[in-house]
């Protein structure tokens, strides 16, 4: 699948080994942005993308980051849809105990892209019975 790509800073996210799902997004900032503990931060990367119908890119947090600095993402999973033509931003938040120092070219998130189903909704009185039925939230035990 190909997706046009626009960036400023002349760096293209790229797998980082053969099997890798996401590929790397980098913060493009002209100075460090800090965030303390509980702040939350959008940040720039300096991207822009083209993205063919049917497909949509998933920002997600890294890891590594997140395990070792308390690094997350504010609105869980990003969604970056196809009809969208702005600068790709990342929700950062600093969920750990330490201020976090956010330099330009630092890998912030990672993003992966999937193809995704348009719906059509069939509005109905009845649904199906199943033997889960309404049951959820941990009905089975945890
Ligand atoms: O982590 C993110 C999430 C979103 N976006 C951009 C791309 C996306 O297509 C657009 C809208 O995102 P979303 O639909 O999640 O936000 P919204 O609050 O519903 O805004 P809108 O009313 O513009 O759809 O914002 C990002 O750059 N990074
Ligand atoms: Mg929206």
């Amino acid at each position: 699948m190909e997706i046009k790509i626009k960036s400023e800073s002349g760096i293209v996210p790229a797998y980082e080994t053969a099997g890798s799902a996401g590929m790397d997004i980098r913060a493009y900032l002209k100075e460090p942005v800090e965030l303390l503990p509980g702040q939350r931060a959008l940040i720039p990367t300096g991207i822009y993308l083209e993205i063919p119908e049917g497909y949509e890119v998933q920002i997600r947090a890294r890891s590594g980051l997140a395990i070792k600095r308390g690094i997350g993402l504010v609105n869980g999973i990003g969604t970056i849809d196809s009809d969208y033509r702005g600068e790709v931003k990342i929700a950062l938040i600093n969920w750990g105990d330490e201020p976090f120092v956010i330099s330009n070219g630092e890998r912030v998130a990672q993003m992966v892209a999937a193809r995704y189903e348009k719906v059509e909704f069939t509005v109905a009185e009845e649904l199906s019975e199943t033997e889960r039925g309404s049951g959820g939230f941990g009905h089975t035990g945890v």
